[in-house]
C-alpha cells in the first residue's frame, strides 16, 4: 500500500518566513545591538525610559521563538548570563500572540542530524537530552570502544525508541578494523597508530618511528595495526596523523618499520588515523573484525552500516549478499573516504543504499581543494539515484573544546544544507566533546534557517529515470507539485519505506509525514531528508488506515498544542486557520480508481480545530514546540 496525503495551511506563517526582502529580513533578524541595550540600561537608572523608543527593539518578534533548551553536559555546557537574560527575555514575550515571521507554527527541521556517541554522551540521561535536542541518527564508531559498551548505547536507544511517542532515532554502526583484536583477527580498512600509555608530544625536525611490531607505545616509537604499511610507503612520502593535524616525511624503511621525522608536530594520542599523502593502503574493505562488527549489527537489528573505506561496489554486494542469507534488513552506507573509490563512484553508489562523504581521510589521501568539490558531485550523484546522503566530519569541531562555533564552521553546514544533503554528522562533537548538546543545538538551528531559504519546486533533473515504478514516481512527482504550490505538508503510507524514500528525493517543500506498520521502517526512515516517520497498525481498509492516521496526527498536535496553551494561550491565528487534505490512493487496482480517489480527497476540507495548524508547517524537536 502506498498512499499520499498532502495537507495545506490556508494561512502558513512558514510561508511568510520567505517573505519581504532580504534586507526587511535582515532587520528583522538583527539582534538587540549592545549598544541599544547598554542604552536602554542606562535609560532605566536615569529613569528617561521614553528615550528608549521601541521601535529599537526590532527583535521582539523573533525572540517569540522558542528556542530548544539545551541541558548543560558540564559545567562549561552551563548557559552563561548573557544566555539566561536572553531566556528570560523570550520566556517574558511567549505572552505575545501576534502572528510573526518566528511565531508557530514552527517548521520541522528536514536535514537530519547523525551523533556519534562517545565517552561525553553514552548515558542515559545524555542519550535522551541529545534526541530531545534534534538527534535524528545514533552512530557508534566501531574503531573505539568494545562490543559491551556499544551494545548499552543501543539498548539506551531502543529504550528512548519504545517510550517516545513521537520521535524515533535510527542506529548507526561505522565499521572498520579495531585495534583491539588485530593480533588474532587481520587488519581493517583503516590504518591506525596504536595504543599510547599517554599522549606524547612531538617537535617539528625531531625523528620518529612507526612499527609493525606489536604493542609498541613509546616516546619515539609507535605501532600500526596494518603489516604491508612498510611495503605500502616509500622515502618521501608524507604520513598524515587525524588528516593532517600532524605530518610526518618518510626518511627510511627496515623490514618492520618506517623512520620519519617530524614535520608538523604536536600531541600524538592512542588510535590516531594514518594516511599516506596521496595513497590508498592495499587492504580489504571488510576485514574479519569488520565481520564480527557487522554480525553484532545483526544481532542487534540496527538500521544501517557505515562501511569504511569503500573502494569497489563488490564489497557492498558482498555485504548486501551476506546480509540477505541472515535475512537481516539493515541498510548499507558506503564512507567515500579513499581515493581509489572515487573513479568507481556511480558503480559503488549504485549498489549501497547511500553514501557518506567522509571528509577527514578523504581529505588526507586527496588534496584538501578536492574535498569540497567531491562533496558536491557526491550529492549530486546520490541524489540523482535517489540515495540517502550525509556529509561528515569537522563541521563544529571547535565546539569539541568551545562554546561557540566558527563562522567558517556555520557556513559549512549551510553548504551542506543547501547542496541538499538528507543529514550532517557530528564526530568528536559529541562523541568526547565539551559542549555536545550545544553542538547539536547549533547544528540544529543553522540548517533550519537554511532551509527556509531554500526554494521548493525545484524538481529532480532525472525525473522518471531514477526508479523503475513510474507510477510510484508519478504519485511522488504530484503529492511534491501540490506540496510546492499549495505550501503544504504530505502524509504517504508505506510498508516498506520506499514511497518516504521516493518523496524525499524529490524534496518537497512541506514535511512528508510517514506512515509505516513496521517499526524497522520507521526507525530507518529517520535518516531521510524530510521525512517525520510514525508508527500505526494499517487496517485492512484504506479509509480506516487514513482516518486512523489523521486521528493519531491530530492527538499528537492537540496534546502539543494543549501542552502549549497552558502556558501562553491560544493564538487568534490558530483560531482562524484552515487546511485542506488531499489523498492520492494507490491501494486500488488502477489508474482510473486513483484518479476517482484524488478527486474525492481534494473536497476535504477541515477546520483549525480538528486538525491543528502545527501539522502544516510540521513541528520540530528541539524548538520548544
Ligand atoms: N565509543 C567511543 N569510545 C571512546 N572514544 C570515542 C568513541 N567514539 C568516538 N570516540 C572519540 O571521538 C573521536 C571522534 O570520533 P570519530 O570521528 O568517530 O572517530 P575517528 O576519527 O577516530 O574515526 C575519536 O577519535 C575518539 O577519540
Ligand atoms: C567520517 C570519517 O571516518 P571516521 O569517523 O572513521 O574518521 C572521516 O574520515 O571523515
Amino acid at each position: 500500500m502506498a498512499q499520499v496525503v498532502a495537507t495545506r495551511s490556508i494561512q502558513s506563517s512558514f510561508m511568510s518566513s520567505r517573505s519581504g526582502s532580504v534586507q526587511e529580513r535582515a532587520e528583522k533578524l538583527k539582534p538587540p545591538s549592545f549598544a541599544s541595550r547598554v542604552m536602554e540600561r542606562q535609560a532605566m537608572t536615569t529613569k528617561k525610559l521614553t528615550v528608549v523608543r521601541r521601535s529599537t527593539r526590532i527583535t521582539a518578534k523573533r525572540s517569540v521563538r522558542v528556542e530548544p533548551e539545551v541541558i548543560p553536559v558540564s559545567p562549561e555546557d552551563l548557559p552563561k548570563r548573557e544566555e539566561k537574560f536572553q531566556q528570560l527575555q523570550r520566556l517574558q514575550q511567549l505572552g505575545d500572540t501576534s502572528a510573526s515571521m518566528w511565531s508557530t507554527p514552527t517548521v520541522r527541521r528536514k536535514t537530519k542530524i547523525v551523533c556519534t556517541i562517545g565517552p561525553s554522551t553514552n548515558t542515559k540521561e545524555m542519550i535522551w537530552k541529545l534526541a530531545e535536542a534534534g538527534m535524528n541518527v545514533a552512530r557508534m564508531n566501531m574503531s573505539h570502544g568494545d562490543h559491551a559498551s556499544h551494545q548499552k548505547v543501543i539498548d539506551l536507544v531502543k529504550e528512548y525508541n519504545e517510550q517516545s511517542k513521537d520521535n524515533v532515532i535510527s542506529i548507526m554502526l561505522d565499521t572498520k578494523a579495531g585495534f583491539s583484536l588485530i593480533c588474532f583477527s587481520g587488519f581493517g580498512p583503516e590504518v591506525r597508530s596504536g595504543d599510547l600509555p599517554q599522549p606524547i608530544n612531538l617537535e617539528s625536525g625531531q625523528e620518529f618511528t612507526f612499527t609493525i611490531r606489536r604493542g609498541v607505545g613509546t616516546t619515539d616509537c609507535v605501532s600500526v595495526n596494518y603489516d604491508d604499511f612498510v611495503n605500502d610507503v616509500e622515502a618521501g612520502d608524507m604520513l598524515l596523523v587525524d588528516g593532517g593535524m600532524m605530518s610526518f616525511l618518510v626518511k627510511s624503511k627496515t623490514e618492520d618499520s618506517v623512520k620519519c621525522e617530524v614535520v608538523d608536530g604536536g600531541e600524538l594520542k592512542s588510535r590516531r588515523h594514518l594516511n599516506v599523502r596521496g595513497k590508498s593502503a592495499t587492504l580489504p574493505s571488510i576485514t574479519e573484525k569488520d565481520w564480527d562488527d557487522i554480525k553484532f549489527g545483526v544481532d542487534n537489528k540496527v538500521d544501517f552500516y557505515a562501511v569504511s573505506f569503500v573502494k569497489d561496489a563488490q564489497v557492498v554486494h558482498e555485504l548486501k549478499n551476506y546480509l540477505k542469507s541472515c535475512n537481516a534488513d539493515i541498510h548499507v552506507i558506503v564512507k567515500i573516504e579513499s581515493a581509489d573509490s572515487i573513479p568507481n563512484l556511480h558503480s559503488i553508489i549504485t549498489a549501497s543504499d547511500g553514501a557518506m562523504v567522509a571528509r577527514g581521510d578523504l581529505g588526507a589521501e586527496l588534496p584538501i581543494e578536492e574535498v569540497p568539490l567531491l562533496q558536491e558531485e557526491i550529492i549530486r550523484i546520490c541524489r540523482s539515484m535517489g540515495k540517502a546522503v550525509i556529509v561528515a566530519t569537522n563541521m563544529l569541531e571547535s565546539m569539541i573544546v568551545h562554546p561557540t562555533p566558527t563562522r567558517a564552521e556555520v557556513s559549512d553546514i549551510a553548504i551542506a544544507v543547501r547542496e541538499g544533503a538528507d543529514a550532517v554528522m557530528l564526530s568528536g562533537e559529541t562523541a568526547h566533546g565539551k559542549f555536545p548538546l550545544k553542538a547539536v543545538k547549533v547544528m540544529h538551528t543553522v540548517s533550519l534557517r537554511t532551509e527556509a531559504t531554500i526554494p521548493g519546486g525545484t524538481m529532480p533533473p532525472n525525473l522518471g529515470q531514477a526508479f523503475k515504478n513510474h507510477m510510484s514516481e508519478m504519485f511522488a512527482y504530484h503529492a511534491t507539485m501540490m506540496s510546492n504550490t499549495l505550501g503544504t505538508s504530505i502524509v504517504v503510507f508505506t510498508k516498506t519505506g520506499f514511497m518516504a524514500i521516493l518523496l524525499s528525493h524529490y524534496r518537497p517543500s512541506g514535511t512528508i509525514f510517514a506512515f509505516t506498520n513496521d517499526k524497522t521502517i520507521q526507525q530507518r526512515l529517520s535518516l531521510y531528508q524530510g521525512v517525520c516517520p510514525i508508527y500505526m497498525q494499517f487496517s485492512d481498509d484504506a479509509e480506516e488506515t487514513f482516518e486512523n492516521a489523521l486521528g493519531l496526527l491530530q492527538v499528537t498536535f492537540l496534546e502539543a498544542r494543549n501542552g502549549k496553551r497552558r502556558r501562553r494561550g491560544s493564538t487568534s491565528s490558530e483560531r482562524q486557520t484552515a487546511h485542506l487534505a488531499i489523498s492520492i490512493n494507490s491501494q486500488y487496482s488502477g489508474p482510473k480508481s486513483v484518479d476517482k480517489k484524488i478527486g474525492a480527497r481534494v473536497a476535504q476540507l477541515v477546520t483549525a480545530e480538528e486538525f491543528p495548524h502545527q501539522l502544516l508547517g510540521g513541528w520540530h524537536r528541539g524548538s520548544g514546540v
